[in-house]
């Protein structure tokens, strides 16, 4: 019989430019056994199914028998306009779909940030529409690039309140996030006792507590240690909603995301998928310097 499943694994790992060991690191077994799944000779647990199809962002179904996925448009962004003392989106478009993993790439100033601002509905557009096929309230979540957490709370307390706000608390699930981004000995500490990467990773932990459609996150492993950053992007292999990063930490990209934006001048000067770019043989940061260079339209 066809080894369908295998044949699935070795085109999604190698897709996202990963090693049978790097997989086989994420899903903490030997690379043997993910040679031995890829080449039909033995099949893996349903809980590694589960994590593998988290990790790639793809349906069980996809993983399993190689069935197209049906994708959803998101969000829609049509000549998306916003100046401020000078021109900085001049015309933005771009369409988001589930399953999406976006990174979002562009020069300090390029206007990402303005971008996410518009998406999120904090900043009104000069002109454009950005069309959400999603509930905002419930669908949408942020990790801005500044933490929004009060210093004089506990860090129980804070998670407490924005779970409330988010209509989403369960106090088991909160301790068990606080033990995923190894926070459970901060429990009980003032915020203001956080080092900056621990609060940045209590931000994201906030961000993640509600499983909705679109989660946006600016600049997320900026001030984090490397132990954070790993706790980070692990954390990001099991999230489904669709994700747009901005990020300037190219070792990641070519690992985790599925699509790479580029904004430069006003509007996407670049817009490609992680495999196309693999594909020919280039990484994401040769690409973005490629398309980033000044004068290339
Ligand atoms: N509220 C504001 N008032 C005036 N100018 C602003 C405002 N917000 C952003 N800008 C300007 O808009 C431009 C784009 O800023 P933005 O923060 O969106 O860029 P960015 O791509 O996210 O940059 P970075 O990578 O440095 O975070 C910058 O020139 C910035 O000074």
């Amino acid at each position: 019989m066809k080894n369908v499943f295998g044949t699935q694994l070795t085109l999604l790992r190698q897709k996202r430019n990963l090693s049978q060991e790097g997989l086989a690191k994420k899903l903490f077994v030997s690379r043997q056994s993910v040679s031995k799944w890829e080449n039909g000779e033995v099949e893996p647990s349903i809980d590694k199914l589960l994590t593998l199809s988290e990790i790639f962002a793809v349906d069980l179904d996809y993983l399993l028998v190689g069935q197209s996925q049906t994708r959803q448009l998101l969000l829609e962004i049509k000549h998306l306009q916003k100046s401020f003392d000078k021109k900085v989106l001049e015309d933005v478009n771009l369409d988001v779909y589930t399953q999406e993993r976006i990174a979002l790439l562009g020069s300090n100033g390029s206007g990402k940030s303005t971008m996410v601002r518009l998406i999120l509905g904090n900043l009104m557009s000069d002109k454009g529409e950005i069309v959400r096929h999603f509930h905002s309230e419930d669908d949408l979540s942020v990790m801005p690039q500044e933490d929004l957490l009060i210093d004089t709370y506990r860090v129980i307390d804070q998670l407490t309140l924005s779970a409330s706000i988010q209509r989403c608390f369960d106090a088991q699930k909160a301790r068990e996030l606080l033990q995923q981004y190894r926070l459970d000995e901060q429990y009980s500490k003032m915020i203001y006792q956080l080092s900056g990467g621990q609060k940045r990773r209590l931000s994201l932990l906030i961000a993640m507590l509600r499983p909705g459609k679109l989660l946006i996150l600016d600049e997320p492993t900026v001030g984090m240690d490397l132990e954070s950053i790993d706790i980070f992007w692990q954390s990001l292999d099991h999230v489904k909603a669709t994700v747009i990063t901005i990020t300037h930490d190219f070792n990641q990209i070519d690992q985790y995301f599925s699509r790479v934006v580029l904004l430069k001048d006003g509007v996407i000067a670049g817009d490609e998928s992680v495999a196309t770019i693999h594909s020919n043989n280039q990484t994401i940061e040769q690409w973005y310097r490629m398309k980033n260079q000044k004068g290339l339209g």
